[in-house]
């Protein structure tokens, strides 16, 4: 009897397939077929081999293996099976996210390959009646060099014509793989700082590749050389042919933190994002899975890619939101990080000036091993934070006339100013001051904001937007004005008053183009004196060495949300945007404009202290039973009525209250209409985060069995960032 294989598809579906393996066909866990599915043909996965199909089913046989070994190597194999598990998303769409689009399409595992021609005889040996034959081997000698076909095409030519000459012996192919390996920086020899005692001290105390799986949280307040020291690690503890992930929040905005690696160890480093394109996705991951001794920097899903030979993990801005991912299959990839350092045997490294509470928790707990850095490198000392009450201030575009004094002294002093405004657009909303109208947006339970560059009113929820208009369009009143303060706005009053230093905005909408934030980062470098104003962009991990002042519009935004983890954010946001001060040579200010300057949060985040702060949050979590000391998950429905979620979420909760399990809800979500669509959620909360598995399983596998009506949609979100 010929065997059967359990295959993966890339279906969002909590199931797998089975097929017929044909004879003499070697199939291993992790292989791609391909299969037939309904009346087309399908990628697969192959999960398992030797299985019993359930009676009474036909299985259809598996056309073919896509290739003589596994796509996903047994550790990446075991990795997403675990997250499969862990997050509730299905197997079949958790294992396809490690591979590349190309291969998700069932397209060959290799290289593209690029073919260049080089002349080799004499245009003098084509003959007369082949004149454009003779004039491409002329114009191929005269640029001596290799062309590719598109090159010849550009050039007036046609493959007929290359081939005609090849038959002659006149040209020769050359094939290159399509993507060269990135050449090294143009720095690469640049002598890099040698370690300060402080960095050198906490170098020494990270778990290190000869010692096996290891956690080691790094807290190093802001511009204390954390970079440095993971290049010292990485050049001192990995072997010539091993490999390591280094991941960071958001490439794009650090393109130093690359050149940086590359300046160490040059054509090692590949990089992974969302801007690559599917060649060089297709590219890199080859690289990985060939077991190349790279180096990767990479975003979020670099955790999931095929490394065969990984000795060494770091995850740099640890703290940070967008390593959860927001929608799908919603992993942390910091969180399988960690998971895939112990599946590896080998260490993983935490950084942050702002560390998670989940992983401090887990240093406090010894898990975790803590090495504390609180000095800055260099000559730098840590900025001096304030607070400005500007409860009876008048304000200019949001800002008090001594933050207006404070920017325009380090101007006049030939340094920069860095203003912090936490949206992004010209006002959160536009109200009309006769009849009171403000403008929602038709699509959801929020208001539109204004963004005036664009004369447009956009919601920053949904993908809605509109003309702005005068007037207001209820009451038809001139008195209709922008409410709040945008960085368009900001931008705006900064000009006025500065109007002989450049300001520059960094934001979405200002670094949509490729390269701008290059280009923006580059003239800030130059040390100008300037005002940057922007949102979050600008508080990660950036080096403005030129940098000394910088001002929180406001810090009200966060202090008191109804979300648990809203103070955590508040503060490690203010801390890493005060952290862009003071880096260089002279010491930095940091001014931080609230209505509440007697906020006990506030109060000592002046004394900047991080660790004394995430010991009251923490505190103030345990005696609320959330995480970390409760596992949380959160089932959330979506419909095109609220009472419709509201209904299937009622449905489930008898199932979600057992023992050792709290729910609370169902709730409708903050902003329950979003693009239309109706949203709710139920919190569940236990101390046992096995039971808590069990119980979302238990729901889901009910909910498959379930004709759900038509429009209801549920999912889950394992340890949520948002909660609302
Ligand atoms: N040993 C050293 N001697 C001199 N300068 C150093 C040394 N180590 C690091 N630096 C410089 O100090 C600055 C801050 O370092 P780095 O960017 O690595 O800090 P960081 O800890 O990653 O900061 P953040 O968390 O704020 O992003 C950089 O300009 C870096 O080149
Ligand atoms: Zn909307």
């Amino acid at each position: 009897m010929s065997s059967t294989a359990r295959i993966a598809l890339n279906r969002p579906l909590r199931r797998l397939f089975d097929y017929r393996i044909p004879d003499g066909t070697p199939l291993v866990p992790g292989q791609r077929v391909r299969v037939p599915f309904g009346r087309q043909q399908a990628t697969g996965l192959v999960v398992e081999t030797g299985v019993t199909p359930p009676p009474g089913i036909t299985v259809k046989p598996i056309l073919s293996a896509l290739e003589s070994w596994p796509a996903l190597p047994s550790e990446t194999f075991r990795l997403l099976s675990w997250a499969s598990d862990y997050y509730q998303h299905p197997l079949g769409e958790c294992l396809f996210t490690a591979l590349p689009v190309a291969l998700r399409k069932g397209r060959p595992a290799e290289q593209k390959q690029v073919t260049q021609w080089r002349a080799i005889g004499d245009p003098a040996e084509v003959p007369a009646g082949a004149p454009r034959q003779r004039a491409l081997l002329e114009w191929l000698s005269g640029i001596g060099k290799s062309a590719s076909d598109q090159e010849i095409i550009q050039a007036g030519f046609t493959r007929q014509q290359v081939k005609a000459l090849l038959e002659k012996n006149l040209v020769q192919a050359n094939t290159t793989p399509a993507q060269p390996a990135i050449a090294p920086h143009p720095d690469y020899d640049q002598q890099s700082p040698t370690l300060s005692e402080a960095q050198t001290r906490a170098a020494e105390q990270l778990a290190r590749p000869a010692e096996g799986f290891g956690a080691s949280l790094l807290y190093g307040i802001t511009g204390s050389g954390k970079t440095e020291i993971y290049l010292h690690y990485l050049k001192q503890h990995l072997g010539r042919d091993e490999q390591a992930l280094v991941l960071v929040p958001e490439i794009n905005l650090t393109p130093q933190t690359v050149a940086r690696f590359q300046r160490y160890f040059g054509t090692r480093i590949v990089v992974w994002h969302s801007a690559l394109n599917d060649g060089e996705r297709l590219s890199t991951w080859l690289k990985v899975r060939n077991g190349e001794p790279v180096i990767l920097i990479g975003t979020r899903s670099a955790v999931l890619l095929p490394f065969t030979r990984l000795r060494a993990i770091i995850v740099d801005e640890e703290h940070d939101s967008s390593y959860k991912q927001g929608e799908g299959f919603r992993y942390s990839g910091r969180d399988v990080a960690v998971y895939r350092a112990h599946l590896n045997d080998c260490p993983i490294l935490l950084g942050s000036a702002t560390p998670s509470l989940e992983s401090y928790y887990n240093a406090q707990q010894q898990k975790y091993q803590l090495t504390r850095l609180e000095q800055r490198a260099g000559q730098a000392r840590p900025p001096e934070i304030s607070l400005l009450d500007i409860r009876s201030r008048p304000l200019d575009g949001g800002l008090s006339q001594p933050a207006l004094g404070a920017i325009r002294k380090t101007l006049e002093r030939g340094q920069q100013a860095l203003v912090f405004v936490n949206r992004r657009g010209f006002a959160p909303v536009m109200m009309c001051f006769d009849c009171g109208h403000m403008v929602d947006c038709p699509r959801c339970d929020t208001r539109l904001t204004y963004h005036r560059r664009d004369r447009a009113m956009r919601c920053h929820h949904c993908d809605y937007q509109t003309a702005a208009t005068e007037q207001c369009p209820k009451c038809e009143s001139d008195a209709f004005k922008p409410v709040g303060q945008g960085t368009e706005r900001t931008e705006d009053v900064l000009s006025a008053h500065f109007p002989d230093t450049p300001v520059v905005r960094v934001d979405r909408d200002s670094t949509q183009r490729k390269g701008s934030i290059q280009a923006i980062l580059e003239r800030v470098n130059t040390g100008e004196p300037c005002v940057l104003v922007g949102t979050q962009m600008l508080a990660k991990g950036h080096d403005f060495p030129g940098v000394t002042l910088v001002v929180v519009v406001n810090a009200d935004g966060g202090l008191f949300s109804v979300d648990f983890r809203a103070p955590e954010q508040l503060i490690q946001t203010l801390l890493q945007v005060s952290g862009r001060a003071g880096r260089g040579a002279h010491a930095g200010q940091v001014l931080v404009q609230t209505c509440h300057s007697d906020h006990p949060l506030l109060k000592t985040l002046c004394e900047g202290r991080y660790l004394d702060i995430a010991d009251q949050l923490l505190a103030e979590r345990e005696s609320g039973q959330f995480p970390p000391f409760r596992a949380m998950a959160i089932f959330r429905a979506e419909a095109d009525t609220m009472e419709k979620a509201l209904q299937l979420l009622d449905q489930i909760k008898p199932m979600a209250q057992t023992t050792g399990v709290e729910v609370w809800g169902p709730l409708p979500a903050l902003i329950a209409r979003r693009a239309d669509r109706y949203r709710a959620q139920l919190v569940l909360n236990s101390d046992n985060r096995k039971r808590l598995n069990h119980v979302l399983k238990g729901i889901c596998t009910h909910l498959d069995q379930q004709r759900l009506p038509g429009n209801v949609k549920w999912m889950i979100d394992v340890d949520p960032q948002e909660t609302g």
